[in-house]
């Protein structure tokens, strides 16, 4: 069992302890009382490089990151550096994460806010949007292709982005093929966990210019957001440097500074 299949049978087992306690038809109640949903695309294409800033407690490859004890300050000091988007970890075995805090960050912000997950289910979908999310992601090595297909159309029916993740040329294939409009090419490999930062120059050009790219892990520090900028990136996912640094605001004002750049965005035209 790779450890996408692990985590993911946690995730399942979860969920269907949350559907025996709220109702589909509840979920949906709370859906339409969220806030309307923010267009995703819009929020992380533009002349400069995107940030999207990750609430991360712990991860299957390093444990525990930040106890990050109030996740809507943290989210407040991203969006006051400037984040495109903010990226809440919902899983709760392996992430430290909780709808609770996707719900708390969506209270405490009005930057557009992405549930990241292992979606498995329309059920989720639903949770995310019930919860405030604007975005949400879909993992392709984590789903068949119709289930690809049918979460992606229902994600946007309700009003939700798909960010839909790939780590490879064969998966970009199948994301398009389902109607992606952003792309994340994850660096690490969600099987074994390393991470590859050369992944995103060889995956990206295979990805069709009108869809978003998003580089996703990796990213230290602003010399790793040139290198993906240069490589065709329209925005990065930070995490695991941002929770574990001394100053996330002004972690997240210097990314958001090098992608303004005036020689990146001369050389995205
Ligand atoms: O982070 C992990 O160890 C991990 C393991 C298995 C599945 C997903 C995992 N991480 C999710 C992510 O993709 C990252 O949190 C995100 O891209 C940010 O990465 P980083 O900046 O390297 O923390």
């Amino acid at each position: 069992m790779s450890v996408l299949d692990e985590i993911i049978a946690g995730v399942r087992e979860d969920l269907e302890e949350r559907m025996s306690r709220v109702s589909l038809d509840d979920l949906k109640e709370l859906a339409v009382r969220a806030p309307e949903a923010k267009d995703g695309v819009a929020a992380l294409r533009g002349d400069s490089v995107r940030v999207i800033c990750e609430v991360k407690r712990s991860s299957p490859s390093k444990g525990a990151l930040a106890a990050i004890a109030d996740p809507a300050a943290l989210a407040a000091d991203y969006a006051a550096g400037g984040a495109a988007a903010i990226s809440v970890l919902t899983e709760q075995r392996r992430f430290g994460g909780s709808l609770a805090d996707l719900k708390a960050v969506r209270d405490a912000v009005d930057t557009p806010v992405l549930r990241k997950d292992f979606i498995v289910t329309a059920y989720q979908l639903w949770e995310a949007r019930a919860y405030g999310a604007d975005l949400a992601l879909l993992i392709v090595a984590a789903l068949e292709q119709p289930a690809l297909e049918s979460l992606i159309e229902r994600a946007q029916s309700i009003g939700l982005t798909p960010l839909v993740e790939v780590h490879d040329e064969e998966e970009v294939a199948r994301a398009v093929d389902a109607g992606a409009r952003i792309i994340g090419v994850n660096a690490r490999n969600l099987k074994d966990l390393k991470v590859d930062r050369d992944t995103f120059a060889n995956v990206a050009p295979s990805i069709p210019s009108h869809i978003v790219r998003v580089a996703e892990s990796g990213v230290r520090g602003p010399h790793d957001l040139i290198a993906y900028a240069n490589e065709g990136a329209d925005a990065v996912l930070v995490g695991e440097s941002l929770v574990t640094g001394r100053d996330p605001r002004a972690a997240v004002a210097d990314l958001v500074a090098a992608g303004a750049h005036p020689a990146i965005r001369h050389s995205r035209g």
